[in-house]
């Protein structure tokens, strides 16, 4: 490393956050020349994010240092790249981690589904940040985001970007060593290791692979043991930069249990949130599965299924698995009455909990307004917003027409409903909280 960048972030070191420097500085490699310092970055996110955030700072503490002033040149790409006399390389490439290679044991057998890639994965707007930042962590392991972690509702995806990351490292390099685990089963490893006075073995294991993927690490929660070890061999892997990818059910911040210094390593790295996908994605997954697995659905069963499953991707497979095995069995085309008719108790289930009067309590317990206000004609912003969300709410989740909803909610005109829609969309474009209110209301009505 440029001593010149290692006394620049020894300086910033001070000023910013632990988790702000090892995720947007630390990532970058540094060269300084007769023309001042070249930063490259991993990838054009890392680069923006230091390009508009931190660079009028570097070049302040740059100048301080050299007494003068230097001019920084940001770029994607890699030192080692310049080093040998090309230019730097805009698609990282597999970098192997050193230390662990050769503690390895000499048969590494891989345990990755093969299906769940990122071919496979379809995008949306709820996970189209996971993906990207999956894609990153896979084309630039131990160097984009160490840890990545993604987090979510069940069944909306992260184990398959999780594993399309793993597969997409061997494809790169075919002796990438990657582990992937439940959490389960590394508490459960962990104590036969602990059983059978193996922790050595246990410890060289885990540290020995170039990337470590563990699927729902809310399962850490109150095992102190687990955390411990989990801990130590997660420095480990952080320090000689092997890739940690890890998912969890929420906001690691948010599970209970879990060890602050935990908890502050998580952040270290990215951190994303894989959100319900929108119909349009539903519908686009559903499309997509059916393709693989050779079963003809027309555009019209899949916006059904579409439209009344909205819990998550894993019930919308289960649907299509079930329709297309009576399809089979009965040696019917799946046609929009099929559907309606094979899974009329499935979709009543999926009915049954979104009704306008529910919505209309979820959402006045959410914002802690009392229904009978949420309902009134009084105007006030604290009503009117949530009332607003509760009727683009019941636009999305029920089949009940503009009218019939402003009737529910105290002989509204459908105007009413319509700009409450709209303004609504609206505002989940441009304003994150609003957004993450949408989104949460959805999952508590729809979960
Ligand atoms: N965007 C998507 N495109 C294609 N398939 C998807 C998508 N999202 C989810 N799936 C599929 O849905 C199923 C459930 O996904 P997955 O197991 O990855 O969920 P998860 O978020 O890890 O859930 P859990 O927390 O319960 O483990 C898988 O078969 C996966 O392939």
């Amino acid at each position: 490393m440029s001593d010149l960048w290692r006394r620049c972030l020894e300086r910033l070191e001070g000023e910013l956050s632990a988790e702000d420097l090892h995720t947007w500085l630390m990532p970058l490699q540094a060269r300084d020349d007769a023309d001042g310092l070249q930063l490259y970055a991993p990838n054009p996110y890392t680069l923006d994010a230091v390009r508009d955030r931190y660079l009028p700072r570097i070049e302040a503490v740059l100048a301080l240092l050299s007494g003068h002033s230097l001019p920084v040149r940001l770029e994607v790409g890699s030192s080692a790249a310049v080093a040998v006399g090309s230019r730097p390389v805009p698609t990282p490439t597999v970098a192997k981690p050193a230390a662990a290679a050769e503690a390895a044991p000499v048969n590494f057998h891989h345990n990755l589904d093969p299906h769940y890639t990122f071919e496979t994965f379809v995008e949306g707007k709820s996970n189209q940040l996971g993906k990207a930042a999956a894609m990153q962590v896979a084309q630039n392991p131990g160097r984009a985001y160490n840890p990545l972690l993604l987090y979510g509702g069940t069944g909306l995806g992260k184990t398959h970007l999780m594993h399309a990351a793993g597969n997409l490292m061997r494809e790169h390099n075919p002796n990438f060593k990657v582990l992937y685990l439940r959490s389960e089963q590394f508490v459960g490893s962990m104590i036969e290791a602990l059983r059978t006075k193996s922790m050595d073995e246990f410890k060289r294991r885990f540290r020995s692979v170039d990337a470590l993927l563990i699927d729902d690490i809310q399962f850490f929660a109150g095992k102190d043991t687990t955390q411990e070890e989990f801990f130590h061999t997660f420095n480990a892997l952080f320090e000689s930069k092997q890739q940690i990818i890890l998912t969890c059910d929420r906001y690691p911040k948010e599970v209970d249990k879990l060890e602050p210094r935990l908890k502050s390593r998580l952040g270290w790295g990215l951190s994303v949130a894989i959100e319900p996908p929108d119909f349009e994605t539903r519908a686009a997954i559903l499309l997509a599965k059916a393709h693989d697995k050779g079963v003809k659905v027309s555009e019209d069963v899949a916006m059904l299924l579409a439209k009344r499953i909205r819990s998550n991707v894993r019930d919308l497979e289960g649907a299509l698995n079930t329709l297309a095995a009576r399809a089979n069995f009965y040696g019917r085309p799946i046609t929009t009455d099929f559907a309606e008719e094979t899974l009329r108790d499935l979709l009543a289930t999926h009915a049954q909990a979104v009704t306008v009067p529910n919505i209309q309590k979820i959402v006045a317990e959410y914002f802690g307004v009392r229904l009978q206000d949420l309902l009134s004609k009084r105007r006030v912003r604290s009503l009117a917003r949530p009332r607003q969300i509760a009727m683009a709410l019941s636009k999305e989740l029920t089949e009940h027409s503009l009218p019939e909803i402003g009737e529910a909610f105290g002989g509204r005109d459908h105007t009413t409903v319509l700009h409450a829609c709209r303004t609504i969309r609206k505002l989940c474009e441009t304003d994150t909280r609003m957004r993450q209110d949408w989104e949460q209301l959805i999952r508590t009505l729809t979960g």
